[in-house]
């Protein structure tokens, strides 16, 4: 419902918004009118004068019965409105000489246009204003549903915030304006005959005095061509309005009616008038901000690094760093030598973009088993069906031949791509393990392809580092006597040299020539010691009950004091945040707490003012509640701002670590949003991953009213960001 109905405020808003902003502009000078009118012509008259007497003056003043408009103003003043081929001439004479005095440059042809374009654009439109009066009443009425207001300084809430404080004001305008519209509430007037012969001034008045009550006058004003309409006053006093036309005199009984004059903002003079100024302020506020920030999300969410005029794209798609790290590389030589490239995750690319460009160079590496990294997995689902003639493309995919499929994921990308109708510019190149030689290679390829001389290419820097390290001490997280919970274990390693890394960093573990490696994150911090580092692993068990091949040999086979040469990667993708006052909301499943311990062990090193809040999820809180000591620890010295937890198979709580998510929505977002925090999420890809997309998903459905399409793009939006952060393997 709450979709819908911001759909609804927002597209009528956009939609219409140059035919609203010139309704609030034309009915914003229209509500000040009297008063500008009175500050230059001066008021009117307070006590009208009688018809003989008027009937007199015309007589000694208008021989010729020219007058188009009499007005008596204060101060014995009358003002005779005359228009002769066209031009209008405003002349006031004084009643207790008689002279005419100054002719008057009154600023009401002024506003006769303005009326004009507040009623049918100067087109004769009136139809289609009274469409956009509905519509601007629907976008008002459907505004309070959307939002509360809420004290903080961005324009959303600005927007918001005016929005409510000014409803009354605004509502009365627009459903008024929608009244009117609707011929409610508007004098019925009587018919006549426009091939009559014209009733002059004192015609008029003269019959409303005899055939009716008409006693005195106030105004009167010639209108639709034959008609006079005219005020005044009856014997005991009271307001009397008559419409005198050829063949009928009426008065009008319902003008100008409590519509019409709440509408035109006339029933408390000048405070009602400038009432009706601020709506009408308020209401263009609200339309210009309401817009600026759609257009602000759209433009953001378009943002990418690097040149937006560039006609090369480099995206990849990375599981732990290395294609990311090569993309950057690579994007540095092509900029070097002098082109103009966009540099992107394939989590920020949309297929259809790359036609646009005149070359895109892909990396990508495989993960899983033969699968896309979890960032690119959008862009190639939504591959096929997309049709890219006229897109050129290279693709350097990454891997490891020990794997069974290797390289699996950018041959699937090449195929997807081809099968679009996509050109490819050179030959696939599988990279085994080090990506430096055949980069270098496909780099020259590439240099010619692009017609550029790339010189001297520098590879990127931190790459994997070989490290000799030996295990100091195994503790055991989980309760063994719990069949439960999963075994998981803590290690410590030390080394003979200090170590250069960041908590997040990844250390890849060989278990035997040949086969595969397995990452694991990081959870410690050279600043705590820089000669030992901290792992928390999990016993991968197999279909037939056997322990995987690295994680048996950490967790079981591993003799303490025992080295082993495992390689240290840099994964910054996943490092805690550079600046120290950024929030950041740490979300782990199960040993997904890994690389959050060693977040927390920097977090007490370095002066931080940014705080940290920890979401975490397992199976029992007796047993399988890891680090709980130090976790507690972290909270009483401040370290740890916030821990939120969920054990799905206790009685008393049953949740997972996405419903944590769900129940802290809007605490959530405010961090995301306004405080600019940072989110990490560790875990597995199969349950975390999915999990936590779609808690993330409902909690800006449900608070930002976004539809499910648009809440997944805003995730993919800061997925590009780097705003959200995930580690997920399976
Ligand atoms: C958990 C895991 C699974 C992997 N699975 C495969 C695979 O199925 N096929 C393959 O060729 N390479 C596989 N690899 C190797 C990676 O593709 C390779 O290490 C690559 O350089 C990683 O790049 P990234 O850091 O950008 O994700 C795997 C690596 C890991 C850590």
């Amino acid at each position: 419902m709450k979709r819908r109905l911001l759909w609804l405020h927002r597209w009528l808003s956009i939609g219409l918004a140059p035919l609203l902003l010139v309704l609030i502009v034309s009915g914003g000078l229209l509500a000040v009118q009297p008063v500008v009118e009175d500050w230059v012509a001066g008021p009117d008259a307070d006590v009208p004068v009688a018809v003989p007497e008027t009937l007199t003056w015309l007589d000694r003043l208008d021989q010729r019965q020219r007058a188009r408009a009499l007005r008596f103003e204060a101060d014995r003043v009358l003002v005779l409105t005359f228009s002769q081929r066209g031009e209008r001439r405003v002349v006031p004479f004084d009643l207790t000489t008689g002279e005419a005095g100054v002719e008057r440059a009154t600023g009401e042809s002024f506003f006769r246009t303005v009326r004009h374009l507040h009623k049918d654009l100067l087109l004769g439109l009136d139809g289609l204003v009274e469409w956009v009066t509905y519509a601007l009443l629907i976008i008002v009425v459907t505004g309070p549903w959307l939002a509360w207001p809420r004290l903080r300084n961005t324009l959303s809430d600005w927007h918001t915030g005016l929005g409510w404080l000014t409803l009354p004001l605004i509502f009365l305008v627009t459903a008024t304006g929608a009244l009117l519209a609707l011929q409610w509430g508007t004098p019925a007037l009587p018919e006549f005959d426009r091939d009559q012969p014209q009733v002059t001034l004192p015609a008029a008045i003269a019959r409303a005095a005899q055939q009716g009550d008409l006693v005195a006058v106030y105004e009167a004003e010639r209108f639709a061509q034959v008609s006079v309409a005219l005020q005044g006053a009856d014997a005991t006093g009271n307001r009397v309005t008559y419409v005198v036309t050829p063949g009928e005199v009426a008065r009008v009984t319902a003008y100008p009616g409590l519509v019409q004059s709440l509408h035109q903002g006339t029933w408390a003079g000048a405070i009602s008038g400038a009432l009706n100024g601020i709506a009408a302020l308020a209401l263009g506020f609200l339309l210009l901000s309401g817009t600026w920030v759609w257009l602000r999300r759209q433009w953001q969410a378009r943002r990418r690094e690097g040149d937006p005029a560039a006609d090369i794209l480099v995206a990849y798609g990375s599981q732990t760093g290395t294609a990311a790290r090569w993309a950057r590389a690579t994007a540095k030589a092509l900029r070097d030598g002098g082109e103009r490239v966009l540099e992107a995750s394939l989590a920020g690319v949309r297929p259809e973009e790359l036609p646009g460009f005149r070359q895109v160079l892909l990396i990508i590496s495989t993960t899983g088993d033969g699968e896309v990294p979890d960032a690119a997995r959008r862009f190639v689902d939504a591959l096929p069906g997309s049709r890219l003639s006229g897109a050129r493309f290279a693709v350097l995919a990454l891997g490891d031949s020990s794997y069974r499929q290797f390289c699996a994921a950018g041959e699937r990308l090449r195929q997807r791509l081809l099968t679009s109708g996509a050109e490819e510019v050179l030959p696939l190149v599988k990279v085994d393990g080090d990506p430096a030689g055949p980069w270098r290679g496909w780099m020259d390829r590439v240099g010619r392809a692009v017609g550029t001389d790339l010189g001297e290419l520098e590879a990127p820097d931190g790459g994997d580092q070989p490290v000799r390290l030996t295990l100091a001490q195994r503790q055991q997280l989980n309760d063994p006597a719990d069949p439960d919970t999963n075994e998981v274990w803590s290690l410590v390693f030390e080394c003979a040299e200090p170590l250069d890394y960041r908590p997040g960093d990844l250390l890849l573990v060989r278990p035997a020539p040949g086969a595969p490696a397995r990452p694991y994150s990081i959870g410690s911090t050279p600043l705590t010691d820089p000669r030992r580092l901290m792992l928390t692993v999990a016993v991968v068990t197999r279909d037939d009950g056997t322990p995987g091949e690295a994680s048996g040999l950490l967790c079981r086979q591993l003799p303490v004091g025992t080295p082993l040469d495992m390689t240290l990667r840099r994964h910054p993708h996943f490092h805690p945040p550079e600046s120290p006052d950024r929030p950041m909301i740490m979300v782990a499943a199960g040993c997904g707490i890994a690389p959050f311990m060693g977040f927390l062990a920097e977090q007490a090193h370095r002066p931080r003012t940014g705080p940290a809040w920890l979401l975490f999820g397992n199976r029992k809180r007796a047993g399988d509640f890891f680090y709980r000591e130090r976790l507690q620890r972290c909270l009483e010295e401040g370290h740890l701002y916030r821990l939120d937890t969920a054990f799905s198979r206790d009685a008393d709580d049953g949740r997972y670590v996405s419903d944590c998510i769900r129940e802290a929505g809007a605490e959530l977002l405010d961090w995301l949003e306004r405080r600019d925090a940072l989110l990490y999420a560790c875990g597995k890809a199969s349950t975390l991953g999915r999990g936590l997309r779609e808690a993330l998903t409902g909690v800006l459905v449900e608070q930002r009213g976004l539809a499910p399409p648009e809440a997944r793009e805003r995730l993919r939006q800061w997925e590009a960001e780097g705003r959200l952060r995930l580690d997920l393997i399976d």
